[in-house]
């Protein structure tokens, strides 16, 4: 018996000692065990710089803003002294040559091409057509240019250049007289009339050229004869306010020949040196408009000769501008052409066209919206952005 209670005193101490050692074999490990949840870092805090302190805010008014004192909406904004005239052509001609592209380097390639087969030749009169240089000069100058380039025989690039950018500047006229007659002999005021139809850009070519002119140093007047569009007064009010220049102005629907006779008597007697007169837009085709423009011009005799007469053509009208022009001209003998929106627009071949058609020069280009954006005309410069250097 006692032998029996020795054997399971032994077999139960050595299943406890079994029992201990699988626990300690197989105890979870430290890094086993659920993490212990530690409460979240309390975010760190924004820091953020003063701001200066606003008006409003000064008066812990939040967002309102206090109006300016008194004085400062009393005083006039001040004068701008624009850059003179002189290189302003150059300086835009980038706008150029980013629209004109077609009609300059795709010459220039078609034309520097081993073969000039019939097909090419199309295609440089397509080119043509398309950048409205007009049916009659597009044959003129494919005439010439295939005569060229058989006298040439084979060309270097240097020589397809040449040829084209003579052939271009013979187009344009280099020999044109496109002085702006913004001064006139004597003591009297140049005058300068603006016209043409709604929405060329008349209020803003008059408002450039006033800038144009004081940056070249003169004593500038503008008539507001546009009484049709009581925006276009103010339009031209903020213009000669922002350059010092005087601006006439009548009541709206008033009488623009009375306007415009008012601003050449102010000149006078300001001793100015260039009255420009913006008019209403008016359809070519409305013929009381066209009377009243005529009458406007006569009016103005009464006092001054008029000096020029600037017709205002948007180059991106193309070929419908020439009717326009043909009808301005008859009534009141366009004297120059300021052919605005040049910068959107590849129809630069309009200035070849124009010209013949009018037998008047461009004497100015609108190259964007800027308010020095206008450049007298220059055939050498306008060439040159046409084909690159
Ligand atoms: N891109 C570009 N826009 C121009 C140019 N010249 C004028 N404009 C724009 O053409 C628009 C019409 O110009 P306005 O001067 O008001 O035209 P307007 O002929 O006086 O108009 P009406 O008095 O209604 O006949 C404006 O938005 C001008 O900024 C130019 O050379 N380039």
């Amino acid at each position: 018996m006692d032998g029996y209670i020795g054997i399971i005193v032994i077999v139960a101490l050595a299943a406890v000692l079994a029992v201990g050692g699988l626990f300690l074999l197989f105890r979870p490990k430290a890094k086993d065990l659920p993490p212990v949840e530690t409460p979240p870092e309390p975010p760190a805090p924004v820091i953020t710089e003063p701001r200066p302190v606003g008006q409003g805010e000064r008066d812990g008014g939040g967002a309102t803003t206090l109006p300016p004192p008194a004085e400062e909406l009393l005083r006039p904004p001040p004068v701008e002294v624009p850059p003179p005239s002189a290189g302003r052509m150059v300086r835009l001609r980038d706008r150029l040559a980013r629209s004109q592209n077609v009609l300059g380097r795709g010459l220039l390639e078609l034309l520097s091409r081993d073969r000039l087969d019939d097909d090419v030749w199309d295609e440089i009169e397509e080119i043509l057509i398309t950048a409205d240089v007009g049916v009659a000069p597009t044959r003129v100058m494919v005439d010439d240019l295939r005569t060229k380039v058989k006298v040439l025989g084979s060309r270097t690039p240097d020589e397809v250049r040449k040829l084209l950018r003579e052939e271009l500047l013979g187009q344009v006229g280099t020999d044109l007289d496109r002085t702006l007659h913004t001064s006139a002999p004597g003591d009297r005021p140049a005058v300068v009339l603006v016209v043409g139809v709604n929405g060329t850009g008349k209020t803003t070519t008059s408002g450039k050229l006033a800038r144009v002119l004081v940056g070249d140093g003169a004593k500038v007047v503008l008539g507001a004869a546009d009484t049709f569009r009581a925006a276009a007064t103010d339009q031209l009010q903020t213009w000669g306010d922002r350059v010092g220049a005087a601006v006439v102005r009548g009541p709206e629907g008033g009488d623009p020949a009375s306007v415009a006779f008012d601003a050449v008597a102010k000149g006078i007697e300001e001793k100015a040196d260039t009255v420009i007169v913006d008019t209403a837009g008016r359809l070519h085709t409305k013929t009381g408009l066209m009377d009243e423009l005529g009458k406007v011009k006569r009016v103005i005799e009464k006092k001054a000769e008029v000096d020029e007469v600037l017709l205002v053509l948007d180059a991106t009208t193309g070929q419908n501008g020439m009717r326009q022009a043909q009808v301005f001209a008859e009534v009141v003998n366009v004297t120059g052409i300021a052919l605005t929106k040049l910068d959107g627009t590849a129809k630069g071949g309009i200035v070849i066209s124009v010209q013949r058609e009018l037998g008047v020069p461009v004497k100015l280009v609108g190259l964007g919206e800027g308010p020095d954006d206008l450049a007298p005309f220059d055939p050498e410069v306008f060439v040159d952005a046409l084909i690159g250097d």
